[in-house]
């Protein structure tokens, strides 16, 4: 019957299709047989065929495409924390170090040497991962990571918890991908992933892909999300993959076809578990999650714990262990990140954006974080005669993000413009400026746009631009971040000058206030009703002629936003977010 299959595939298709049919057989020859045996099978019938093939290699076939050699079946990994016994006093020392938290910094990710962490190369993780690591200069495991490494070898559920750029996605990568390492050289690989990274945006999907890809060369690794062609996606989850990572839209898009396979699954993480309800995935989620199988570790990481997270670890988690190092009452920031605040009003704020970024950018990179897409758009168009500067955010295609990205992260500009789509779990190394254009919708998203500079023990510095009214507001903020802004002297701005945005297409106009119903810019456009801020600072949410106060709203929101930083908002549940619109994740939300 295989010989059937593939003469009718050489008599009748492209190469490339053939591939994938000899990959596909191959991959369910594989699945049955022992390696050796299937190889063999392989290579007899098509030696009787009508075409001329070169013998089946394990890790090839005629065509040059990737082949696995499968294991004929995954069982549970069966690792032994003896391994990494030398860590074992990671999480006892986290908690010590928690419970007498008087302020300090806990993490001690504070220096780039990256604090006291444990030498990577003496814990008894693979070496192809230590080298690996090395060649990126990471040598020493951070806290969170020294704090999840022991009870995550162990095979512990968990829920982690640390401050921004403090290297959570290695926390959780470093033992997901020794055990799959480890498990291979045991039993041979799978076709099948044996663990899943849930993530809310495609950016971050692709950004912890990378790292495990990075981390583990031997193992395959994909990421699956939106926008992209789902065939490619399909054609590589059929060569075998050890490694997932996705949207939830798209993961369960693959499920449905049939060609994502999660039976084997035996990892699962949620990466900013948080966010996956803000732009409405919590149902998608627990789709996924009941369609794993029972024993399995699962892990997640979380900014906060709104009632959702807490419901979905009753539900999936097993008897999960809480690795939190933020805690209450600390600051929430990183180390080595100084905020600054700024008063400007909201037509003259344009204009001290250079005179920012010149004065504190340091030549180095810079986001810049609005509200809204069209703010984006816009004030990137203004910077850019001055500035190198693009805009990023989620009307702007997949293809394009990721060239800005990618651009981005090279230096080939140094400003980028964004909304929130780039507020979470990005990593650009080295930014040394976040400016805020206007007060955030709460101080969570504050900590996360912040938390793009001063990430890995860097320094770095943050600019909130605020009213001469929302003093107030900014007490707030620093009162639940828990440090201070150092107040800098207002720039005067020309009434004339500030329109740096001439020319700019006007469709809906955010600038200057020609909206209705969410017009960023105070103007006379303000929304009316939206109330986002609850209870946020200071009692200015809900306001509807919005003179002034961003507090009232962004203008792509459409309900009620968050608490302070990590409240536990149960009316958050119906999974929308308030912000100004996530594009990035698989058409949920539009950043
Ligand atoms: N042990 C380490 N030594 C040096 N650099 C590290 C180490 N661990 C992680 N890093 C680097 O630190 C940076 C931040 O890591 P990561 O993106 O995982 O942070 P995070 O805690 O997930 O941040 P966020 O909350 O913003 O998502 C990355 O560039 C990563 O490669």
């Amino acid at each position: 019957m295989i010989s059937t299959v593939l003469r009718r595939s050489f008599l009748g298709t492209s190469q490339r299709t053939l591939a994938a049919s000899v990959t596909s057989i191959n991959a369910a020859l594989f699945h049955h047989l022992a390696p050796s045996a299937a190889a063999t099978a392989i290579v007899s019938d098509l030696a009787n065929g009508d075409a001329k093939v070169k013998p089946l290699l394990p890790n090839s076939n005629p065509f040059g495409l990737k082949v696995r050699d499968f294991h004929v079946k995954s069982a549970q990994s069966e690792f032994r924390s003896s391994v990494v016994s030398s860590a074992g006093f990671a999480a006892q020392e986290y908690a010590s170090s928690y419970e007498s938290s008087d302020g300090v910094d806990s993490e001690g990710v504070g220096s780039s040497s990256g604090g006291d962490g444990l030498v990577i190369s003496e814990l008894g993780i693979s070496p192809e991962i230590v080298k690996a690591l090395k060649a990126r200069g990471i040598e020493k495991l951070f806290p969170i990571q020294k704090a999840v490494l022991e009870p995550a070898m162990q095979g512990r559920d968990m829920i982690g918890r640390a401050r921004t750029g403090t290297g959570k996605t290695l926390a959780f990568g470093i033992p997901v991908i020794d055990k799959i390492i480890k498990f291979n050289a045991k039993h041979g690989r799978g076709k099948n992933p044996q663990c899943l990274v849930l993530a809310p945006t495609r950016e971050l999907a692709r950004q912890v892909e990378k790292e495990f890809r990075e981390s583990a060369p031997s193992l395959d690794t994909i990421c699956l999300y939106g926008g992209t062609p789902i065939g490619q996606q399909m054609r590589e989850l059929n060569y075998g993959i050890d490694v997932a990572v996705g949207t939830p839209g798209r993961i369960i898009d693959l499920m449905k076809r049939g060609a994502l396979n999660l039976s084997e699954v035996q990892f699962v993480v949620l990466d900013e578990a948080d966010q996956m309800l803000q732009v409405g995935f919590a149902e998608d989620v627990e789709i996924i999650l009941q369609k794993l199988p029972a024993k399995r570790q699962s892990m997640m990481f979380s900014a906060t714990m709104p009632s959702w997270i807490r419901s979905l670890t009753k539900k999936y988690l097993n008897n999960p262990l809480t690795i939190d190092l933020v805690g209450d009452s600390d600051q929430k920031l990183a180390d080595g990140i100084t905020m600054y605040s700024i008063a400007a009003d909201s037509y003259g704020r344009a204009s001290i954006i250079g005179p920012l970024v010149t004065e504190h950018g340091k030549g180095g990179k810079c986001i810049v974080f609005t509200q809204t897409k069209r703010d984006a758009d816009r004030l990137a168009y203004g910077l850019a005669r001055s500035f190198k500067c693009e805009a990023l955010h989620g009307d702007i295609s997949q293809a394009q993000r990721e060239r800005t990205l990618a651009g981005f992260r090279d230096g080939n500009f140094n400003i980028l413009v964004a909304t929130d789509v780039a507020a979470r779990g990005l990593d650009v190394p080295n930014v040394d400026l976040v400016i805020h254009y206007e007060l955030p919708n709460n101080t969570e998203t504050f900590v996360h746009r912040t938390g793009r500079t001063g990430r890995a023990g860097k320094k770095g510095s943050a600019i909130l631009i605020h009213g001469q009214e929302q003093s107030r507001a900014v007490r707030m903020i620093e009162k639940e971040v828990g440090s201070k802004f150092n107040e800098l002297p207002s720039i005067a701005v020309e009434r004339g000058s500030a329109s740096m945005f001439e020319g700019v297409p006007r469709s809906g106009g955010s600038f200057g206030g020609g909206r209705s119903g969410g017009g960023s810019y105070g103007g006379s456009g303000g929304r009316s009703g939206g109330g986002s801020y609850g209870g946020g600072y200071g009692g200015s949410g809900g306001r509807s002629g919005g003179s002034s106060s961003r507090y009232s709203g962004g203008s792509d929101r459409s309900s009620g936003g968050f608490g302070g930083f990590g409240s536990d908002r149960s009316s958050q549940s119906s999974g929308r977010s308030s912000f100004g619109g996530f594009g990035s994740n698989d058409g949920k939300r539009s950043y």
